[in-house]
């Protein structure tokens, strides 16, 4: 994979401060873009979700975590496609759940669990990695593949 155009890490010192990165970001969205988390179980990748969505105006009670379906549509300012790969073993999987339809489409699309399936992410793509530093301490590595995502990553992370 080519290196990417711009990184940035950030600490988040609790779960609250994940929260508000993840409004902060959704705030900024638009149509096409596509955001992929990473992160082990219990990462928080749960929070900066619930976050991207509030910042995209989603109402609340919209917001799932995703159990049976892999794609949960949201509608808030622009159309969120909540995605989650975590059971997906391969990319013809990923075909036949009509995931490949969303991307480059009038939404903005969030995956969990995108290292899952090799081939999930678009040529142009901003990835997310959680880790736990501490108990309550988290280090987020963002990096952005292509000029929009550098665009967006540049804006939420100056
Ligand atoms: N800085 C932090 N940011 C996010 N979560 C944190 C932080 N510090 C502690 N936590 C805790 O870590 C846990 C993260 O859970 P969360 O469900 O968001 O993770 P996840 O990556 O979505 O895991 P899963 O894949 O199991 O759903 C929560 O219990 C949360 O309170």
């Amino acid at each position: 994979m080519k290196p990417p155009t711009l990184t940035r890490t950030v600490r988040s010192g609790s779960p609250e401060e994940t929260h508000r990165l993840g409004v902060r970001l959704g705030g900024l969205l638009q149509p096409g873009d596509f955001i992929g988390l990473v992160g082990d179980l219990g990462a928080g990748k749960t929070h900066l979700v619930r976050g991207v969505a509030e910042g995209a105006e989603v109402p609340r009670s919209q917001v799932a975590s995703p159990t049976f379906a892999i794609v949960y549509p949201y509608s808030g300012r622009i159309p969120l496609y909540h995605a989650d790969l975590y059971r997906i073993s391969d990319e013809d999987e990923l075909y036949a759940t009509g995931f490949f339809d969303l991307v480059g489409g009038p939404g903005a699309v969030l995956v969990e669990w995108l290292d899952q399936v090799p081939g999930a992410a678009p040529r142009e793509f901003l990835r997310l990695t959680l880790r736990p530093t501490a108990e309550d301490a988290r280090e987020l590595q963002a990096e952005a593949f292509g000029a929009r995502p550098a665009a967006l990553l540049a804006a939420w992370l100056p």
